[in-house]
C-alpha cells in the first residue's frame, strides 16, 4: 500500500492510497478520511460507493462528507468505481468499463479477469482497511450514489453480518430493467438473466433482508429518475418481504452532488444512529 496524497481536513486526515490488488489484478486507488477521534480509539467505518464516471475524489471534493465524519468520529473509505489502467479493458462510453464497475463479479470476456469489484470491496479492501486503520469492524455501514447506491444496497443485503447500516442517494434500484443496468449486466454477466438477479436489489430483497431500515433519497427533478432509477418495483418487493425502507422523494433536487451534499449530513447521522443501536 503506497500513500499518494495527504491533506489535513476537518481536524483529521484525508489520505489517498494505491495498492496492487489481487482480486482485480490491477493497481487500485482509494481514499480514507480519518477523523481526529481515531487517534484515541477504534471508530466505526462507512464505505461510500460512487456512481458512474467517479473516482474517490467526487465524494471527497463535492459532498462535504468529511465534516460530518469528523463531527461523529467515523472513518470514511471511498473506493474507486472500477479497476483502471492501460492494460485494463475499457469502453469508449461512460457507462461501461473503467469508471463503471457496477460492484459485481464479471464472468464474461474481456472483463472477467479484472472487473471483480464486489469481492474486492467486501474482501480484499475490507481486510486491508481492518489491518491498517483504527476501525471498529463490528460497526460498518455502506452508502452510495446512483450506481454506488445500487452497490450499497446490494452489498448490504448480501453481507448483512458485515454492514449494519445502509443508505443511498439516487440509487439504481432495478438494474435488470433499465438501460444502464442492462448494458452493464449484458456485458459483464452475459445474456442469461438469471445471473443478473444476484446484483439486482429488487430481486435480492425477495430473499435477503436486514433488520436495519434502509434510507433512500431521490430528487424529484433527477434527470435519470424515470428512465434509470424507478423505485416502484423495489419498494413493493421490500414491503412484501418485510425489508424496512425509509424512502424520501426530495422536491426540486437533481442527480448531482449538489443534491448529495444537501442530504449528506442526514445520511451520516442516520448511519451513526443505526450503528450505535446495532
Ligand atoms: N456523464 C453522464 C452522467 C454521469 C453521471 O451523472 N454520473 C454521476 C453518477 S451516476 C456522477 O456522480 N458524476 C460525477 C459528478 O457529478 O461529480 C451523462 O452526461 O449522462
Amino acid at each position: 500500500m503506497k500513500e499518494i496524497s495527504r491533506w489535513k481536513n476537518f481536524g483529521g486526515d484525508l489520505v489517498v492510497f494505491e495498492h496492487d490488488a489481487k482480486t482485480t489484478q490491477s493497481v487500485m486507488t482509494f481514499a480514507v478520511f480519518i477523523p481526529p477521534q481515531a487517534k484515541e480509539k477504534p471508530v466505526p467505518v462507512l464505505w461510500y460507493l460512487s456512481g458512474l464516471t467517479c473516482t474517490w475524489a467526487n465524494v471527497m471534493e463535492k459532498s462535504g462528507i468529511q465534516a460530518y465524519a469528523a463531527k461523529h468520529g467515523v472513518i470514511v473509505v471511498a473506493p474507486d468505481t472500477s479497476p483502471r489502467g492501460e492494460n485494463i479493458p475499457d469502453n469508449e462510453q461512460y457507462d461501461l468499463g473503467q469508471g463503471a464497475g457496477f460492484y459485481l463479479s464479471a464472468t464474461e470476456q474481456p472483463w472477467a479477469e479484472h472487473y471483480q469489484m464486489d469481492t474486492y470491496i467486501t474482501g480484499e479492501l475490507q481486510q486491508l482497511i481492518i489491518n491498517n486503520f483504527p476501525v471498529d469492524d463490528e460497526k460498518q455501514g455502506v452508502l452510495g450514489h446512483s450506481m454506488g447506491g445500487h452497490g450499497a444496497i446490494t452489498l448490504f443485503l448480501k453481507h448483512a453480518k458485515l454492514y449494519k447500516s445502509c443508505s443511498a442517494f439516487s440509487p439504481i434500484l432495478s438494474p435488470s430493467d433499465v438501460p444502464w443496468g442492462q448494458k452493464a449486466f449484458q456485458a459483464y454477466l452475459g445474456s442469461n438473466k438469471d445471473t443478473w438477479q444476484a446484483y439486482d436489489a429488487t430481486q435480492l430483497v425477495k430473499s435477503h433482508q436486514s433488520e436495519q431500515e434502509i434510507l433512500i433519497d431521490q430528487g424529484s427533478e433527477d434527470q435519470f429518475l424515470s428512465t434509470q432509477l424507478p423505485k416502484e418495483d423495489f419498494l413493493a418487493a421490500a414491503n412484501e418481504h418485510d425489508q424496512a425502507v425509509m424512502y424520501r422523494l426530495q422536491a426540486g433536487y437533481d442527480h448531482s452532488y449538489y443534491f448529495v451534499a444537501s442530504f449528506m449530513e442526514e445520511h451520516i447521522a442516520w448511519h451513526v444512529r443505526q450503528l450505535k443501536e446495532s
